[in-house]
This record gives structure tokens, sequence and C-alpha cells, in this order.
């Protein structure tokens, strides 16, 4: 990730509100990292005179002290400003007290956030009349802040309920109309086209182009003027991104958010062409993750006490919902064993996209229709929704590092679709069963279970039982088709007792079904992609003199296991 030295747009001086800027960087640390200390990461970061965007800290203490430490590094700090869960009612007059709040502690303006999860986007997109509600409460800030000092913060691909609001273009064209109309001197618009995870920011691989255009309009986009409402986009952006040299293409501020963090030194960093780098902890998890994968173990991504609160939550929730489902019996495994479980799935078109509700886009996916419909049905109950959203969140983080970790490159990461199955597990007949000896035939498989029963077959013939405490990663018989051999896929099956319940999630993410898909290096350096499809791969995993006969040789050598024939 390293660059020739820019000398663009990017790092002269520009205007934004009633402020002059040193260059066009704007620094936006996301607040639900973890941050050793939120006073020493804006101590040490370099603003060079650019925007530091600031999110509300509920610290008073901390709150006072950040505007002083970026005032002395000639930087302008915006609070960013949320109320979370707050009900419309209260909405205005709990967001008033954080601005007056903001402003006391010497902030030289205010963000307000209406991007995903935000109060403000749920009010506004809950609401029939969108840029009436905006208006109004535009109209009962500008007693305490001037539209110099505001910005407002959208991420228009994110979705709301599950689902993005249908006309959403619209809508978000329609804000943009009203607010040069009404509030032309705002300071600024900020846009954001990617997803923070815990680890990484996430492109949703979608322009922004057509908001930069109604901000520009009637002018071209290129030829956008630093008088007006300032243009900020934040897309995931890496310093070859900076190539494209956006800057200069728009004239707009380019936002970090997840990479500041790092990096507090990132304006240098970008002016010297210099690499970013991952946070210690991150670089340690993706090289943790590759030893895992190339011994064809399993990785455990743990949680903090809150996260295991909220997923055991969820989990039960769906353990619920499941409970009125009829049984079915599993398919048979190697070792022939079944399980009664009552099951159904549901459909991605990627990781950050919404849970697909429509029969003709699931039906595009390699699974039983069946259960595909009965998932459909599951989306329409509010709480179930909740919970499988929050969970594929958790899984979709996960997924989003291994991706980092084995290298797929960032075009197929966007193309790589996932499937979610919701398993319930039940006594078959009063006997105990399970799901036989298998690798998953997929890419990378993200599991959450809320009881024991998994079990992982190590080829250096160890075997453990990861259960309730992380998301478990596992490589499937794909990675090790698609890696030539360096990843293995982990052998797992699980075990249900007589009087065991168990609920499980997996996320099936996996390759785009039917097309070439470009290899990683590997030592055969002559074939560099092969043709992936989902049924022939199944059928060889099957197969005793398939692809993965030596893997099953070593494992079931290792752990003196007798498969039926
Ligand atoms: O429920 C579990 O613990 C594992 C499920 C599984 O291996 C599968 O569905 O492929
Ligand atoms: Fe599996």
């Amino acid at each position: 990730m390293s660059c020739t030295p820019t000398t663009n747009t990017l790092f002269t001086s520009t205007k934004l509100g009633l402020f002059q800027l040193q260059h066009q960087i704007v620094v936006s640390p996301p607040s639900h990292t973890s941050m050793v200390s939120v006073e020493e990461f804006y101590r040490t970061c370099t603003t060079e005179g650019g925007l530091v965007i600031v999110p509300f800290d509920t610290n008073a203490s901390i709150r006072r002290n950040i505007p002083e430490i970026i005032h002395k590094a000639n930087g302008v700090a915006f609070c960013l400003v949320d109320v979370p869960s707050c009900p419309a009612e209260s909405f205005v007059e709990r967001i008033q007290s954080c601005i007056t709040d903001a402003i006391s502690c010497g902030y030289d303006g205010i963000e307000l956030d209406a991007s995903q999860g935000s109060a403000l986007q749920g009010i506004l997109f809950n609401n029939t009349e969108v840029v009436s509600e905006l208006s109004n409460i535009l109209h009962a800030l500008t007693t305490l802040i001037t539209d110099e000092r505001l910005g407002l913060r959208f991420s228009p691909f994110s979705f709301i309920d599950g689902a993005h609001t249908t006309n959403f273009l619209q809508l978000y064209i329609g804000i943009i109309e009203y607010l040069k109309h009404i509030h032309p001197s705002l300071a600024f618009v900020h846009f954001l086209g990617s997803t923070s995870f815990e680890d990484f920011e996430y492109s949703q691989n979608k322009s922004l182009d057509v908001f930069r255009a109604a901000i520009a309009f009637p002018m071209s986009m290129d030829s956008m003027d630093s008088n007006g409402t300032r243009f900020i986009s934040s897309a995931s952006y890496s310093p070859d991104a900076f190539k494209l040299d956006m800057s200069t293409r728009t004239g707009e501020l380019i936002s970090f958010s997840l990479p500041s963090i790092a990096n507090p030194d990132i304006v240098s960093l970008l002016r010297q062409g210099l690499p970013l780098q991952n946070l210690p902890r991150v670089t340690q998890r993706l090289s943790d993750i590759l030893t895992s994968f190339k011994g064809g173990k399993e990785y455990v991504f743990d949680w903090d006490s809150l996260q295991r609160e909220q997923v055991l939550q969820a989990m039960q929730c769906l353990g619920q919902y499941l409970g009125q489902f009829e049984p079915a019996l599993s398919y048979e495994g190697t070792d022939k064993r079944v399980v009664w479980r009552k099951s159904c799935w549901f459909a991605s078109e990627g990781i950050a996209y919404p849970l697909l509700d429509t029969e003709h886009e699931i039906s595009k996916f390699d699974g039983d229709l069946k259960d595909g419909l009965s998932g459909l049905v599951a989306l329409r109950n509010s709480e179930v929704r909740a919970s499988l959203e929050y969970l594929k969140r958790v899984l979709d983080s996960t997924l989003v590092s291994c991706c980092h970790a084995i290298g797929l490159s960032k075009d197929l990461i966007q193309r790589c679709t996932v499937r979610y199955r919701i398993i319930k597990y039940v006594a078959h007949a009063g006997n105990p069963g399970g799901i036989g000896l298998h690798p998953d035939g997929n890419l990378l498989s993200a599991l959450i279970t809320d009881g024991p029963g998994l079990g992982v077959y190590d080829f250096d013939g160890t075997y453990r039982e990861p259960g309730v405490g992380g998301t478990i990663l596992m490589g499937g018989s794909t990675l090790y088709r698609w890696s030539k051999g360096t990843y293995l896929p982990t052998f797992h099956d699980v075990s249900i007792g007589r009087e065991q319940k168990k609920t499980s999630i997996v996320a099936f993410f996996n390759l785009p079904d039917m097309e070439d898909i470009p290899q990683s290096a590997g030592p055969d350096t002559e074939k560099n992609s092969f043709f992936h499809n989902i049924r022939v791969i199944k059928e060889d995993d099957k197969s005793p003199a398939g692809e993965l006969a030596p893997l099953w040789k070593t494992i079931v050598q290792r752990h003196n296991l007798i498969l039926p024939s």
C-alpha cells in the first residue's frame, strides 16, 4: 500500500464554511473502536491544519480537552453528534443540548449524524415527508449554530430496517436540493460509501458520483468551487486509490476513518506517499488466521462481554422462532450419521448488503428453495429480522478480516455472496445423532453456536470442541482449491446428545458461481484462474477419488477413524 509522493490539490489550502483549511484530508476516527486513549490519539494526530471530526464523547472531561489539543495543532475541530436510540419526540431537545455542550467545549462546528444507525436517520426515513422533517429539525437548530458551522453525514447505501428505502436515490437527491436552496451556506455534506467493521472498512463499491453531481449542479463535478457547500467523501480509501487523484478531479475533501486510528499521522504519511499501518492487534490477528488456515484449523474471534450478551440474546430469539418449525432429517454425511433439525436460510448479495427478501432474488442461490422460502417468512417477523441483522454484522465483520488475511482482492471480495443458515438441532426420536465429518463446500464459513456439539479434527490428530464464546471461522473445500492447497479445509462434525438442544447460525461465504476466478499465487504458476462451479465441487468433495482424497486419508489415519463405506 504505497504510492509516489503526491502534489495534487489534496495538499493545497481550501475553504470550508468560515474556515481556511491547509489541505483537503479529513480525519474522522470511528466512535466504536476501543482506542487506547482518546486524548492520546488526538495528541499524536498531526492535523497539519486540516479538519478533524470528533465523535461526541460521553466523558465530559475528554470532551473539554480535545478541541484545545486540535487547535494547538492548527486543526479545525467539528463534533459529530448523535443521540443513539432517542425517540423522535425528544430528538430535537436532546440534540440541542449536545450541540450547546459541544460549542461550550470549544468545537468550531457540528456534524449532524444522519448515517446508518443514527437516531436522525431513523427519524427521517420512518417519515413520509423526509425533507420537511429535516427542515423542521434544522430550523430548530439554527438558533444555536449557523449554517457555516454545520455539516451533515449520510450513508446512502446503507439500509434501514433491513432494506433500502425503495426510492433512496431520489430521497437523497431531494435532501441535497433542499439543502442547496434553503441552506446554501451549509459547511459540508459528508457521504459515506463504506461500512466500518471491527478491523477493516468495507467499501460498498458503489459510486457516490450521483450525490457529487447533485451538489455541483448546475456546474460540472470537476468544476466544483470551494465557496459553497463542500462535498466530503469517505469510501475506504487506500493510498493506492490516490493515484485516481479524486480530490483533483472533483475538488472534494477526502475523509479517513478507521485507518486514522492506526495512523494518527495519516496526513503526513499520505503527503510522503508512505504506506499506512494496521493496528498491531490487527496485524497479529491476520497472521494468526493464516497460521490456522494453513493447518486446516478453525480460528475463533473472541467476543467481549457486551457482544457475548447481545449475541446470545439474538441466538435465543432465533432458537425460539425455529421451535415452531417441523423438524427434518439432515443430509447423510460421510459417516452416515443423521440428525433432526429445524432450519431455514437467508441470502445476501455480499458482506454489508441487506438480506434479500424476494423469492426471485434468493432462487439464484445454491440452497434448497423450501428452506429459503421459510427464511423469507421469518424476515417478516421484526424481532427475528433484528436478531439476524445483528448476527449478520458480527459474522460479516469476521469474514472481512479473513478475506484480508488470505489475500482475496478487493474486487473479488465484492463479488462473493453469503448465505446464512440457522439451525436448531433436536433429539433424533430420543436417540443421539449428528452431522457426519465434513469440510464445508464453500470458501469460508463463519459460525456462531449456543451450545456444545461442534467438533474439529486437525491434520495433526488433535480434536477440539470450539463452542460458545466466539465466532468460529473455518476454511472450506473451495478455499483449498482456490489457494492451490495453501490453505486446508477445516474438517468438522456435530454430535447431538439425547436431551441436547442447540442453535447455530452459519454464514457460508462463497465465490460467484459459474465464473472464472483469479487464483492466489501458488506453486502452480501457469494456471492463474479456475472456473468455479459449485455443483462440480460438491460432487468432487464427496468422491473417494476426488481432490480431497489425500486430505481424508490423513484425517482418518491421524484420528483412527473408521468411516462406513
Ligand atoms: O451447527 C454447527 O455447529 C455446525 C453446522 C455445520 O457444520 C454445517 O451446517 O455445515
Ligand atoms: Fe459444516
